[in-house]
């Protein structure tokens, strides 16, 4: 039911046309478009659409909004009659790793925009690897401008091979290419005329259609614990008298009946219910915000984790992890200390080491770095004061993503992704 929310973010040097490809996608579609979600929420229940489908739209971005996070991320929403789209549309000039990693990190797809007559840039590049680094799973080449190159075939498949010989470095999972022309509107929404020997989807087609259902992880049950809902008393037992977990599934299905493991204290019992804003359901899974009812009564606080017994994330103080340091205030070093938001769960860290400073251009690891500055990406170590409940990043993103923040100001200053737990 969730399947039909498609989340992508644009990125592109200066005047690749990111804005313009943004109004024409929004314009040609003829679909209800609003910046404010209140008029998304009218929309979908018009259109008849679960209710909580919208209230995860929120969620997701309040939950950044109350992070701190003061990077500026322009969220759009639109939507067809396929599927409802949120764009990050993230700004190319200043920051943009920055940006980039807040936009793409919930993404499900990237749109990297070329100009064709300039072909692959040092900035296209740093946003494919990016891209993989967050692990988006659907990236797009969009190459804009087409009209000023005459819809050339030729200089399309130059840049097309140019990108794919770059991409085998990078793993991407779906590379898809498509020509365009943002300001003619030629491949955006319907096929061009001008582009005979382009025989793919439409940009538009390509977002609508694009499978996303198997990227989500169905395998690993991973519930982390927001809210515990304590017992009321009232006079209506079945309405009120219960203890329930509150929070959003990270991974795997979970069904009454299931048996669970709750973290840290390794303690079984089975699932009783699943509650949403609806009523009960029979089956919860990522990313749906549900309260789960257990047979047995352990003592749960928020920030704890709901898993399966023979299937835990990794419980540990000491996490690896490739951080991008987002703020100019101060670096990260060895010895830095840092607040961890880590699911649902806020801890205290310390930066045990840098091991490596990453040169997003050139790949090159320099091991000599002592500091992480704006923008930069390394690979640390860090130690928390309690333990964490992870997952690497490559096996589930919720899970094995991170924040970091700043004590004092209480500003969101990196973004970390766990290579591994031990
Ligand atoms: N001829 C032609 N011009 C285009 C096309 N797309 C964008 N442009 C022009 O390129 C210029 C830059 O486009 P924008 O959409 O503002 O570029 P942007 O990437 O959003 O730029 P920033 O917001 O500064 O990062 C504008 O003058 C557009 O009209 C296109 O397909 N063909």
């Amino acid at each position: 039911m969730n399947n039909d929310i498609l989340r992508f973010a644009t990125a592109g040097s200066v005047d690749d046309g990111k804005s313009t490809l943004i109004g024409r996608l929004l314009f040609d579609s003829k679909s209800i478009f609003e910046d404010q979600l209140d008029a998304v929420e009218r929309t979908s229940t018009a259109r008849g659409e679960e209710q909580t489908n919208l209230a995860l739209l929120t969620d997701g971005l309040r939950a950044e909004r109350e992070q701190g996070i003061t990077i500026d991320v322009a969220y759009r929403y639109f939507a067809t009659p396929k599927r409802t789209f949120i764009i990050a549309d993230t700004p190319g000039h200043i920051q943009y790793t920055r940006n980039m990693v807040t936009g793409a990190s919930t993404s499900d797809l990237a749109i990297i925009l070329v100009d064709a007559r300039k072909g692959l840039q040092e900035q296209s590049r740093r946003h494919a690897f990016l891209t993989t680094l967050l692990q988006v799973p659907h990236l797009v080449l969009a190459v804009n401008k087409m009209d000023l190159v005459d819809y050339s075939q030729d200089r399309f498949e130059e840049i097309k091979a140019e990108f794919a010989d770059f991409a085998t470095k990078l793993d991407v999972p779906d590379l898809t290419f498509v020509p365009i022309s943002a300001l003619h509107g030629d491949n955006v929404v319907s096929q061009s005329e001008n582009m005979p020997w382009y025989s793919g989807p439409s940009l538009l087609h390509h977002l609508e259609n694009v499978h996303i259902a198997s990227d989500r992880n169905l395998i690993d049950a991973r519930f982390p614990v927001q809210y515990v809902i304590r017992p009321q008393k009232s006079a209506d037992p079945e309405l009120h008298d219960y203890r329930g977990y509150a929070g959003q599934m990270a991974g795997g299905v979970l069904k009454p009946g299931d048996e669970v493991v709750h973290l840290p204290s390794g303690l079984t019992t089975r699932i009783a219910k699943i509650l949403t804003a609806d009523g009960e359901i029979a089956e919860a899974y990522s990313p749906m915000s549900v309260t789960l009812l257990l047979e047995d009564e352990i003592d749960i606080s928020r920030g704890d984790m709901i898993s399966r017994p023979n299937n835990s994330p990794a419980v540990s103080q000491d996490l690896e992890a490739m951080v991008c340091w987002m703020t100019d205030a101060r670096k990260l070093t060895p010895r830095s200390k840092l607040i961890i938001k880590h699911t649902s769960r806020t801890a205290k860290v310390m930066v045990k080491d840098l091991r490596y400073r990453l040169d997003v251009n050139t790949l090159h690891r320099d091991e000599q770095a002592d500091h992480l500055a704006l923008n930069e990406i390394g690979r640390v170590r860090l130690r928390a004061t309690q333990p964490l409940f992870v997952d690497e990043y490559c096996k589930n993103r919720q899970t094995g993503g991170f924040i970091l923040i700043d004590e004092a100001t209480n500003v969101t200053v990196g973004a970390g992704m766990v290579v591994k737990a031990d």
